[in-house]
């Protein structure tokens, strides 16, 4: 079976996106592992599907390169809607249905901003902090981020206690001045540091702002694969709200791959 698909990357975290609104992918673990692998298929850190959707533009369906399905992907979230636009479905915004529910975006050449959902709770401990924006994360604020054993290191994170098989994404974070971080990641499902992670990103801008770190509410963040930012609304009894995450997407190459169905 011959499938047509299109490359994007958003701040080099990159997915392979396919047009299914006539929802004719098979969705099958194996074949998403091999479309994903970097020497056996096309290449990604995830597939994505977008699909039709009763009440939004579009629907977002998120797999990482291990062929699993997961929870939500920001970049990716940034990356569908350059595709979404591409394709002529939307112009300059868009609210999309994902995994956490509806996401607004406003477009335009050069970047993609990105509604993220709502965070209610930040868990503060001793050496990290824990907390869900869209995809859960473990935030550790290190030194020197270049020093890190990133794969090392998060691989023993994600897999241990309180974690175990589910995981978590692992963050090492540096602050570089009053508003601006920088920051790897080991992201779960690809098991393996990213160029990027766009939730991961979102998480380390409110941590740094919950444990003091930074106090302004307009974060730069500095990832290997480029710089993205996030902005947030602190509300005192509901978490934090109106967050952003604003970065490039950007389409690569298309072609078109058999599978064995
Ligand atoms: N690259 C993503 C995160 C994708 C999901 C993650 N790997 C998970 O399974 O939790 C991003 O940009 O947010």
């Amino acid at each position: 079976m011959k499938i047509p698909f299109f490359k994007y990357q958003g701040a080099g975290n990159d997915f392979v996106m396919i047009d299914d609104r006539s929802e004719f992918f098979p969705i099958n673990q194996k074949t998403i592992e091999q479309i994903c692998h970097r020497n056996f298929g096309i290449g990604a850190d995830g597939l994505i599907l977008l699909q039709n959707d009763q009440n939004s533009d579009f629907k977002m369906l998120y797999f990482n390169s291990d062929g699993r399905q997961s929870t939500m992907c920001g970049n990716g979230g940034r990356c569908i809607v350059r595709f979404a636009e591409d394709l002529n479905l939307i112009q300059s915004q868009t609210s999309f249905n994902a995994i956490d529910g509806l996401h607004h975006a406003f477009i335009n050449p050069e970047e993609i901003q990105l509604q993220m959902i709502n965070v209610s709770e930040v868990q503060v401990f001793s050496s990290h902090l824990f907390l869900h924006t869209g995809s859960p994360h473990h935030v550790e604020f290190v030194q020197d981020v270049e020093q890190v054993d990133v794969k090392g290191r998060g691989a023993q994170i994600r897999y241990g206690s309180p974690y175990f098989e589910e995981g978590s994404n692992v963050n090492f974070v540096q602050v570089l001045d009053g508003q601006t971080l920088k920051i790897r990641t080991y992201e779960r499902g690809v098991e393996d540091e990213t160029l990027a992670c766009g939730t991961g990103i979102t998480a380390a801008a409110i941590a740094a702002f919950v444990s003091e770190k930074i106090k302004v509410n307009q974060v730069k963040v500095q990832a290997r694969g480029g710089n993205l930012q996030v902005r947030f609304e602190e509300n005192p009894s509901q978490g934090f709200e109106n967050i952003w995450l604003t970065g490039p997407a950007k389409f690569v190459f298309k072609g078109e791959i058999e599978i064995k169905k």
